[in-house]
């Protein structure tokens, strides 16, 4: 679904950065409109979550500009910081819930952080977002008890329990059986639909990023190599989104006896 509200929440501009001598983002610009989903695609290593660490103000880049909300993330006061991160919901593969807390404590952790509300309304407002994402009822389990499925989901609504304005998604659906990761993937949509959030999701799943995204950002060795609409995405002849579409036509493919010219080439000894 295209969004006709044309507010900008996320722009980066130009945006370069090195781990140590080695540039890995080479000028990347990108502009979200509020409630649009953006994903971003590309190779292993091409840069994408370098992007979206610096994107959540994780790294100092060593040039250009990040705006998330109208705000510049690096000439903010500490106390337009703070309100800033509450605007924010990330849902990482790393932000595993804690084991050690019930899946009610850990969606309600942001709560207890960020807001002086009362243990009774915490409750109220931790079980309201598990019955967002489909686990009502599953507060009092321990993370152990659940699927999958149910982890990712219950991540998901300790990252919208705060109801923030931009949220983040780091492979939401990796490591899930294409049926769970299609539920993942209708949650997202609801998500953008029903509460106005806008969204940047990075995936290596074609059909999830196919099915939930406004806009793609393909990116290539830290550069934004094309943005479009799903349907530019897959109509682009650029041969670097056909092979990660894994479109490319067959003749374009290698033949074995070429292939094994060029590994001779490049020296290498078949055993
Ligand atoms: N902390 C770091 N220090 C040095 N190099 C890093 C660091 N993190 C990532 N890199 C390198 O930067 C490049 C981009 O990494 P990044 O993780 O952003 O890519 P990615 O597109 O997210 O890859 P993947 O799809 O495999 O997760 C890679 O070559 C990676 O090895």
């Amino acid at each position: 679904m295209e969004t006709n509200n044309n507010e900008t929440v996320i722009e980066v501009k130009d945006l370069v950065t090195h781990y140590g001598q080695r540039k890995i983002l080479d000028g990347v610009d990108l502009d979200v409109k509020k409630g649009e989903i953006r994903v971003i695609m590309g190779g292993s290593g091409s840069g994408k979550s370098t992007l979206l660490w610096h994107i959540l103000g994780l790294y100092q880049p060593t040039e250009g500009q990040i705006k998330l909300l109208g705000k510049d993330i690096h000439r903010i006061s500490f106390n337009e910081q703070l309100q800033l991160k509450q605007d924010i919901g990330v849902s990482f593969q790393s932000g595993a819930l804690f084991s050690s807390m019930t899946v009610g404590e850990n969606v309600a952790l942001p709560l207890r952080e960020f807001t002086e509300l009362d243990e009774n309304t915490i409750r109220i407002i931790s079980r309201m977002k598990l019955e967002v994402v489909n686990l009502g009822g599953f507060h009092k389990l321990m993370p152990s008890q659940l699927s999958g499925g149910m982890v990712k989901r219950a991540a998901l609504a300790r990252s919208i329990v705060m109801d923030p304005k931009l949220l983040f998604f780091d492979e939401p659906s990796a490591g899930l059986d294409p049926v769970v990761a299609s539920e993942i993937d209708d949650l997202i949509l609801s998500l953008r639909d029903t509460m106005g959030m806008s969204m940047v999701v990075v995936t290596h799943e074609l059909d999830s990023a196919f099915k939930i995204a406004d806009k793609i950002t393909v990116l290539d060795n830290g550069k934004n190599l094309i943005t479009g609409t799903v349907e530019e995405i897959k109509k682009s002849e650029n041969k670097r989104v056909m092979d990660l579409l894994q479109r490319r036509s067959r003749h374009d493919k290698l033949n074995p006896k070429d292939y094994l010219k060029r590994l001779t080439q490049e020296n290498y000894t078949l055993t």
